[in-house]
Parts: structure tokens; sequence; C-alpha cells
């Protein structure tokens, strides 16, 4: 089957619009926009010498959304000219964190409600269980992490739903107590309907669900590509995920950023069955079908006979964009409660907020102890 040609798939539920809405992001939603400084336009406004192929990642937004995927180095400050006072700065997170509340000073409140009911976890991996270092490859959880991740499991059914493919963040993981879902939840380990027990290691019963399975020669193909296209900008990284690619310019110099947006373009523009979303520092490539972290998050209630219960409260804790699907569906499908980990301000759907990965361990260490308390009293 052709796969590049072919329109027919019962998954395509989402359209392959035009070009520049499948590649382009909302500039409402640029995470991480400083205010009061022209940052994000300094790229954009460098004085081009003649209309060349760069227009197209300058005009439908990737360049914006590349520089504004994840806080700025100081060096990319500097070399903007963009100074931005650490007290200005405290006080826009300040006034963001009275939206977004810290989870921690926020803890009585959760459980107030969680009393009595199902709480069900669901994890991202990169910035939330481990920190974000230059190095995907290096991108470990801390051994108290994965024993606070252990215990939690004992007491809440647990997920971790990451960008990166299911074998990949079960390495990194290595628990065998939680449910995974690898490729931004397009590849889903969980128990079969029904099964008689939500505990993943005891559970027999399990069953793969993979709603992008047909697009898997597509991403090896295009994986191929882009490494290929790739291979001559330094710094430049390109992951395969099973069902989707990432393309990382965390490590590129920040004047080559243009030409790697524009490859990835490139790319692109033969597979109008794919699309791409913008994580920190990495273009993902992924199939246009109906389906994302927080369809996982969805399929994962079902499954374990969770999901039309008033008495279960998910908690999904992310840190990226992609995350933003199950903040969604937690806020509007089943009053939970997402998480967003950053330490500046985002636009995001999450209710409150975590300062950073060891504001997570100690957020689900004091679950841990709430849950053991609770448990010593029935
Ligand atoms: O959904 P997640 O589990 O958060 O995965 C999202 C991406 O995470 C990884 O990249 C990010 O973390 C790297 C290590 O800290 C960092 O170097 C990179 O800049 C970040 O984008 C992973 O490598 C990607 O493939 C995932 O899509």
């Amino acid at each position: 089957m052709d796969l590049k040609s072919t329109n027919a798939s019962p998954v395509l539920t989402d359209p392959a619009p035009i070009n520049k809405s499948r590649l382009g992001i909302h500039s409402s939603l640029l995470p991480f926009s400083q205010s009061g400084a022209s940052f994000s336009s300094g790229l954009l406004m460098t004085p081009r010498k003649k209309p060349g192929k760069l227009d197209d990642v300058r005009s439908n937004g990737w360049l914006d959304a590349m520089i504004s995927s994840s806080p700025p180095s100081k060096k990319m400050l500097k070399d903007f000219n963009v100074e931005v006072a650490s007290n200005d700065s405290d006080i826009a997170y300040n006034s963001w964190m009275v939206k977004h509340p810290s989870a921690l000073n926020s803890f009585e409140q959760i459980i107030s409600r969680a009393r009595n009911k199902k709480v069900v976890m669901f994890l991202d991996y990169d910035g939330t269980l481990s920190p974000i270092v230059d190095d995907p490859d290096r991108a470990f959880m801390s051994d108290e992490m994965r024993s606070t991740v252990r215990n939690l499991a004992k007491h809440i059914p647990t997920a971790i739903i990451s960008g990166r493919s299911r074998d990949k963040v079960y390495e990194l993981v290595g628990l065998t107590e939680l449910f995974y879902a690898g490729s931004h939840g397009m590849d889903i380990m969980c128990p079969v309907r029904g099964a008689e027990s939500v505990d993943p290691s005891s559970c027999i019963k399990t069953t793969d669900h993979q709603p992008a399975r047909e697009f898997l020669p597509m991403i090896d193909e295009v994986f191929r590509t882009l490494v290929e296209n790739t291979k001559d900008v330094k710094g430049a990284k390109v992951e395969h995920h099973k069902f989707c690619a990432s393309v990382h310019y965390r490590n590129v110099d920040e004047k080559n950023w243009p030409t790697i947006a524009q490859c990835v373009h490139d790319v692109l523009d033969g597979y109008p069955r794919l699309r791409l979303t913008h994580g920190r520092k990495v273009l993902e490539v992924r199939p246009v079908i109906n389906w994302n972290k927080g369809k996982a998050v969805e399929f994962l209630l079902d499954s374990l006979g969770l999901s039309s219960s008033d008495d279960v409260i998910p908690v999904y804790i992310g840190d990226d964009k992609t995350d933003e699907d199950a903040f969604k569906v937690l806020r509007e499908g089943y009053q939970g409660y997402g998480i967003l980990v950053s330490s500046v301000p985002k636009e995001t759907k999450a209710l409150f907020s975590l300062k950073d990965p060891s504001e997570v361990k100690q957020f689900l260490q004091c679950l841990v102890r709430w849950k053991g308390q609770n448990e010593l009293l029935l």
C-alpha cells in the first residue's frame, strides 16, 4: 500500500488541512512569551536579503514557536539584546501562580475532594519525572523519584504517558507496576476491559492499543529522510519513537534553527498525512489522526473501568504543550486535576502548577503518605 498517497484510513478523522495550518502554531498559545520583551520576534525580524526558501518557516510561525518552546537560555537573551529584569519575571510568575496555584500548597484542597474517591495518576516523563537535559539519551530519573513512583503505584493506579516510544520510556522508568503509553499516547499497554485487576504487574490480560499502526512504514521512511537531511546541521538529533519522530534542536546553534525548521518543513511537504507539533526544543512529526495524550487518558480510564464513575479523580502531571490535550480532557470531562510543571508563566489548561521535577516528587510523596494514612484508617 502506498502510504504516501492513500487517504482511506479508518483512523483519519482529522482531515489534513492545508499546509500552513498543518505546520503552524496558534500564536495565542506561544508557551514562553516574555512579557515586555520583543524576544520572540528577534529572529523573525532579522533583515532578509532576498526572498528565499526560509520564508515558509518564517511565515507559518514555526520559528516563533521554536524560540518560545522552552525557557530561553541566558546566551540567547544576550544574543537578542533582551533584558528581562529578574524582578519583572518574578512579578509575572507570581501573578501567573494566582491563576495556577502550587499543587503542593493546595494539597489539602486537592485531597479534600479525593477522599472516598479513586484517584488515578497520569505522569508525563521528560521534564516531569526527569529534569530536562541536553542529551535526550541521558534523561534519567533519580532513584528517589523511581521509588516514589513505585510507592505511589502501590496505592494508586498510575500510568506514564510520554512522547517517547513505549519501549524507551519503559527502559528509562523500569517499573512493572505502571501502565505505559508511548508515542504521545499512540501506543498503549492497558488491561483488557473487564480484567479482574488494575495492577499492571499482576494483570495477565493486557492488550496493546495502537491507533496509528498503519503509519509505521511511513514513520520509518520519514525518520530515515530526516536523519539524512539534517546530518550536516551540527547538534541536530532525530529520534524514532515508533509512531512519531522527533527532531531536536536544543544543541543546534540558534542561527541554524531556520535551516532545521526548513528541512523538516520540506520533508513534511511530501506527507500530507503527517503533521508537526512543537515540544521543548523539539519538532515532532506525527500522523494526522484524532489521537493525543488526552485521548490516551480517556482510553486508559475506560480500560480500567473508571471512565463513567463520579467517584474517580484523575490527576495528570506534565510540562509540555502535548500535555495540554490531557489537561483539557480532565478539566472538561472528569473534574480532574491537571498540574503543569513550569518555572515560568505559560498559557495552560492545567488548574495547578509545580515548579520542577523535584516538586513533582514532593507532591507524589505527599500523596503516598496521605493514601497510606487513609488505608490505615479503613
Ligand atoms: O512526553 P514526554 O515524555 O515529555 O516526551 C517529550 C519529548 O521528551 C524528550 O525531549 C525533551 O527532553 C530531552 C531530555 O531532557 C531534552 O533534551 C529535549 O530538548 C526535550 O524536548 C524526548 O527526547 C522527545 O523525543 C520527546 O518527544
